[in-house]
């Protein structure tokens, strides 16, 4: 069994990687960081540190890498003979991988089984995205007998690492890999610690509008404190009544549409502060702040649910105000951070929540959104 995982990153590393290689997958990282897949290239083993209640530290080994800006026949091969490709590169960057998957799958051999192709990204359904990418990039018409693909969610905190711990990765001894079960037809595959799930919508917007609202709320907060660490974010009153009140928002979207009982979703939310707040975990609010106007967008962690709780004519003062935190994030070092202050420097308030945020005049949302945008912009 073989599993081709693009992005060799905290998430490829530290979770899905891992488990693949403890289900037995002959594991093939591939990644475009030169120094990363060399050092993978040239080592035998890294280990992953869980951190928190219940530290342990696991091996992996049995690995090889390809640099998939320079090794495309390798990598052509390495995905004809897989049996799972799975990425965790970010969602902006699927359409970057998605030709290399295509011409995998184009130089499988006839009657292989179908390639699994499962995007385990912080997106709603980042594999859609990426299959959209596959189809448009695969030149024969026959591509749905050789692959299948299946959206996942996966949620494990993997801070940014210590920049000298080389290949090892810390994280927390939480996960959940979510995966929807019907492209599979009856057949999935062994991978030890996965949720298997028909119906994945209830658990990614559970998981992306509590987690990673919550994460976002703390860590944009926490940034305008000049707060450096989550789990110190966590310890500030002022900031966590905020995370508090975004969830208050998102937990009640949970409830009415997913009918999630009041008490699961409240202790859901009580153990992902907990998880945020760990001290052993070197997470910063720049790594969880990273990617405002992604985190922004019309179908992410705070629009999608804010605009869902408008039509529903429900409140949502919490996002909102989440929202407005997220326009103050101005790290330099971030490209969509500086991209972000610079529409709202030049833009209307009515382009830049257009641009922002993809709402239009038709949404509930829209007004609310752009009194924020426009206050902000008035300073
Ligand atoms: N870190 C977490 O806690 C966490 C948890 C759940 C989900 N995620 C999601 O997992 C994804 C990856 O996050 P991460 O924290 O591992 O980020 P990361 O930056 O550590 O890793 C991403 C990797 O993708 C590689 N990459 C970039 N462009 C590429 C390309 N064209 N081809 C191949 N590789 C490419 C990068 O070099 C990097 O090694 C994101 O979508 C994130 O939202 C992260
Ligand atoms: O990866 P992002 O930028 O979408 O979000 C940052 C964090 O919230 C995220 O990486 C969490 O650590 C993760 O989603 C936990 O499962």
């Amino acid at each position: 069994m073989k599993a081709v995982h693009f992005g060799a990153g905290n998430i490829g590393r530290g979770f899905v990687g891992l488990l693949l290689s403890n289900a037995g997958y002959e594991l093939v990282f591939a990644d475009v960081a030169d120094a990363l897949i060399e050092a993978l290239a040239n080592s035998d083993s890294y280990a992953v540190h869980e951190v928190g209640d219940d530290p342990r530290t696991t091996v992996v080994r049995g690995y090889s890498a390809l640099n998939s800006a320079k090794q495309a026949e390798e990598l052509t091969a390495a995905i004809a003979s897989a049996d799972i490709v799975t990425t965790a590169v970010g969602a902006h960057i699927l359409k970057f991988v998605a030709p290399a998957i295509a011409a995998g799958i184009a130089a499988r051999p006839t009657g292989s089984p179908k390639l699994a192709v499962m995007a385990c990204e912080n997106a709603i359904n980042g594999t859609d995205i990426l299959k959209g990418e596959v189809e448009a990039a695969y030149a024969g018409d026959d591509l749905a007998d050789r692959a299948l693909f299946a959206n996942t969610a996966v949620d494990r905190i993997v801070p940014a690492q210590d920049p000298n711990a080389g290949l090892d990765v810390t994280v927390e001894n939480y996960f959940e890999w979510a995966i929807e079960t019907p492209p599979f037809e009856g057949n999935v595959p062994e991978i030890d610690g996965v949720t298997w799930v028909d119906d994945l919508e209830p658990y990614i917007e559970r998981k992306l509008f509590t987690v990673n609202t919550g994460h976002a709320t703390a860590a944009w907060f926490g940034y305008a404190a000049g707060i450096e660490k989550i789990s110190d974010a966590l310890a500030d009153a002022d900031v966590t009544a905020k995370v508090a009140d975004a969830l208050a928002d998102t937990k009640s979207l949970i409830v009415a549409k997913h009918g999630v009982d009041d008490a699961v979703q409240t202790a859901y939310v009580s153990k992902i502060l907990k998880r945020f707040a760990n001290p052993s975990l070197p997470d910063t609010t720049l790594r969880v702040g990273r990617g405002p106007l992604r985190k922004l967008s019309r179908h992410d962690r705070f629009i999608s649910p804010a605009s869902q709780l408008a039509e529903r004519g429900m409140p949502y003062n919490g996002l909102l105000a989440a929202i407005g935190a997220g326009l103050g994030f101005d790290n330099a070092d971030d490209p969509e951070a500086v991209e972000l202050q610079r529409l709202l420097g030049e833009l209307s308030p009515e382009d830049a929540v257009a641009q922002i945020t993809g709402l239009t005049e038709a949404d509930a949302l829209y007004p609310a959104v752009l009194e924020v945008v426009r206050n902000h912009q008035q300073g």
